[in-house]
């Protein structure tokens, strides 16, 4: 893939790469396309022996308003590129077919991109919503605007939380129990206070700290910065993570049947009479 229609990728200085969200005209909402453009440029900075460190921003007033609720191809997009399995070949339908699509461009790029073999810094600013937690939460530092918040609403679409499911290594269990269960946002004061985020600046100086730390790394031997990134990765996931993480991805699966059961879709429908009150607390 070499031009990316929902990303920039950019160098702005040596050994720092310099990823952008730049959808600002859907809040940044995450389209199958915008995955796998992700995906290719998270590995076009891997295997670039001159990038050292990557950064993750977004364009426009908010990080992500998360999984594109208006996408029609989704299969389409899919069928052209496949990275992470091969589950299925989409012809099977039902779940099978549901829950191949989210292995692969939910919970399979964001576990690729959280074990990515080089120190990754999310910058954020204004909202992130449920699916753009997805994105923030792989990378390994995140610097914050004031003004950003974290939302997780899926669980008022009568789903387990979003598939990336970190939330209790994020938050703590009980912060995190509180998000899921009131649908209402996280700012970024207890997001920091709790150990999420690395550092909340003022909104002007978002881009130039961020790239100030990223500065700091990248002076640093990097496959020293691989490994001692798998270090810590490793010790968290023997903690449990990724069983953890298994059994939720499971859970959310199963959701989205119960709702196709009942309801014929994958989310309860209660959830679209509901959502513009929930967003308004955000
Ligand atoms: C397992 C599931 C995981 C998921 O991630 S499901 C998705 C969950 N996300 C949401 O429910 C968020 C929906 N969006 C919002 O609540 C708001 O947006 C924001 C709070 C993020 C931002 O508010 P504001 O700045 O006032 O923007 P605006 O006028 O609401 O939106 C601007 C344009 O962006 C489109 N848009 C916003 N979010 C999404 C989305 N998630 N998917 C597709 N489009 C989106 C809108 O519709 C609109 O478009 P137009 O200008 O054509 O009216």
């Amino acid at each position: 893939m070499t031009t990316y229609k929902t990303i920039r990728y950019e160098e702005p200085e040596a050994r720092i790469a310099r990823i952008v969200l730049a959808r600002p005209e859907t809040r940044n909402a995450q389209d199958t396309r915008l995955l796998y453009e992700l995906n290719d440029a998270f590995d076009r900075a891997a295997q670039d022996d001159g990038i050292s460190v990557v950064i993750l921003a977004a364009e426009g007033p908010h990080f992500s308003s998360g999984h594109d609720l208006r996408e029609p191809e989704k299969y389409e997009v899919m069928a052209e590129h496949r990275t992470v399995g091969t589950w299925c070949g989409f012809t099977c339908g039902g779940a099978e077919a549901q829950m191949a699509r989210e292995k692969e461009i939910y919970l399979g790029f964001s576990e690729r991109w959280r074990n990515m073999p080089k120190p990754t810094i999310a910058e954020v600013q204004g909202k992130v919503v449920s699916g753009g937690l997805m994105l923030v939460w792989p990378c390994d530092l995140v610097v914050a605007s004031e003004d950003a918040v974290f939302a997780d609403n899926t669980v008022a679409m009568g789903i387990s939380g979003a598939e990336f499911f970190n939330h209790p290594y994020e938050l703590g269990v009980r912060k995190a129990k509180e998000m899921l269960f009131t649908s209402d946002s996280v700012s970024a004061a207890d997001a920091h206070r709790l150990g999420m985020v690395n550092h909340i600046v003022p909104r002007a100086e978002l881009t130039e700290f961020t790239l100030d730390l990223a500065r700091r790394i990248a002076e640093q031997p990097l496959f020293a910065l691989k490994l001692v990134k798998e270090a810590v990765n490793t010790a968290q996931d023997n903690q449990g993570r990724s069983n953890a993480m298994q059994t939720s991805f499971a859970l959310h699966q199963l959701c989205h049947s119960h709702n196709q059961q009942l309801h014929g879709r994958l989310i309860d429908p209660s959830f679209l009479a509901r959502q513009k009150e929930i967003a308004s607390r955000w």
